[in-house]
This record gives structure tokens, C-alpha cells and sequence, in this order.
């Protein structure tokens, strides 16, 4: 489905990414962990388009993507979920999830009534502002509308970030439903999510890829590999 090879990017002179190589297969949950400063939200924004790659390749659906620029990538099938967490706040969540809708060419209510199966309490919620909801419901607001284009993947950067941990319960449930349903990469220091969800994980370091862990008893003891990190 994507597949990153020998990756190198660069902010000027300074090197961020060395020789980074990944796949996600389909339907897969792929997580990556590591430190802050690790790469890890440079690698996210070099596969969908927002910056480019000095060396390697991305292929999507076995076609080079890298290069290709955001909105061309996006138009494949591949969204992004950036980390801040910004959604259209003076908008209620039903016009954040139109405008999802209008940009995708989808039917509005389509889109809404995925965003309702997603998190089902966005059904009461709908002419909220989304500005007064919590950090979990505007990150769940921003992966509903991520998703109402129907992408093959999403990559999403860390979804737990700054929440509290019953709310990241519920983010733990909707990523659980949408396993399965569509790929994902997901960036993530909530080694306790990882562990729950994952089918694959990348460990990063200083840029590089140092391990790659695939066995799901390994992947289940994560939590208690704060090593990795
Ligand atoms: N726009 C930029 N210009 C120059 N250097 C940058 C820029 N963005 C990030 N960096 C540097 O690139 C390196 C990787 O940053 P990146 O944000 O990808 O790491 P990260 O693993 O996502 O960390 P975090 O969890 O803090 O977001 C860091 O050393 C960072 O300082």
C-alpha cells in the first residue's frame, strides 16, 4: 500500500531523515515511536507532500509519489492529521464535517453519519462549536474529517498528545474501529496505545529507523519497552 525507501530529508543543511525505509501494508494499524527531535512528524509530512524527500522513494499503491506536492497526494488517497489539533473553531462540528464533505466531493450526509459511527456522541453534538469542544473530541472532529474523502490511508500525528487519559480512551475506541477499514500511520508516545492497536512498530532515532518490531507478543509487552524511546 506505501512503501518508503532509503528516505533522506533535510531542513537546509541540517539532515533529519537517514536512509528511512517503512511499509504499510493494507488495512494495517502502523505506529512509530521515538523521542522528541526523533523525525518522526518530518517523516508524516514528507509522505504527504508537504515536504520533499533529497533521496529515496514513496511509492503509494506501487506508483512513485514522493515530490508529488500535498493536495495531489491527498487527491489519491492519502490524509493527513496534523498534531495541533486545529479545527474550524467558530464553526459548529456539522459545518466543520460540510466543508470535509464539500473538499472531498462526498455527500454531506454521508460524511456525518460516518463521523456519527465514528464517535457516536458527535450525533448530539452536531451544532456545537467546535472551538468549546475537548482536545480528544477536536482530535476525533479532525480524523472524521480526514476520513470523509474515503482514503486509503491516513497518517496521523499523535492522536494522545496533552490529553487526558479518559480521553484517550475514547480516542483508543475510535481508532480500534477503524482498524481494519483503512490504513493507517500513526506517530504516537502513548506506548499503552501502541501496544493496543498496533500490527506493526517503527522505532526512530536521530533521524534513522532502529528497529522494527512485527511479533504481536512483542508488540503487546511494548509498554513495558520504554527502552525503545
Ligand atoms: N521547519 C524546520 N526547520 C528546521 N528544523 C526543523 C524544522 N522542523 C523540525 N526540525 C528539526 O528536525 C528534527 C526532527 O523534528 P520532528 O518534528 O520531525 O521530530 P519529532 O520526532 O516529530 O518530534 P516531536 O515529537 O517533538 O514533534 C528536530 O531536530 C527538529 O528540531
Amino acid at each position: 500500500m506505501l512503501a518508503i525507501d532509503k528516505v533522506d530529508v533535510s531542513y537546509g543543511h541540517a539532515q533529519v531523515l537517514h536512509q528511512v525505509s517503512m511499509e504499510v501494508r493494507k488495512g494495517e494499524m502502523v505506529f512509530v515511536v521515538g523521542r522528541n527531535g526523533a523525525g518522526k512528524t518530518t517523516l508524516l509530512k514528507t509522505i504527504c507532500g508537504l515536504l520533499s524527500p533529497g533521496q529515496g522513494t514513496i511509492h503509494y499503491q506501487e506508483q512513485p509519489i514522493q515530490g508529488l506536492g500535498a493536495e495531489a497526494i491527498a487527491q489519491k488517497g492519502i490524509q493527513y492529521v496534523a498534531q495541533d489539533k486545529r479545527v474550524f473553531q467558530s464553526l459548529t462540528v456539522r459545518e466543520n464535517l460540510e466543508m470535509a464533505a464539500y473538499a472531498s466531493g462526498k455527500a454531506i450526509d454521508t460524511v456525518l453519519e460516518q463521523a456519527v459511527n465514528l464517535y457516536p456522541m458527535f450525533e448530539k453534538m452536531m451544532q456545537r462549536k467546535a472551538g468549546g469542544l475537548s482536545g480528544g473530541q477536536r482530535e476525533i472532529l479532525l480524523i472524521a474529517r480526514a476520513l470523509a474523502g474515503s482514503p486509503e490511508v491516513v497518517l496521523i500525528d499523535e492522536p494522545t498528545e496533552g490529553l487526558a487519559s479518559i480521553v484517550i480512551d475514547d480516542i483508543l475506541e475510535m481508532l480500534r474501529e477503524l482498524k481494519g477499514t483503512v490504513s493507517g500511520l500513526i506517530v504516537e508516545q502513548n506506548l499503552a496505545v501502541v501496544s493496543r492497536l498496533a500490527d506493526r512498530v517503527y522505532v526512530m532515532k536521530e533521524g534513522y529507523i532502529v528497529n522494527e518490531i512485527t511479533d504481536p507478543a512483542e508488540i503487546s509487552n511494548f509498554a513495558a519497552m520504554g527502552q525503545y524511546l
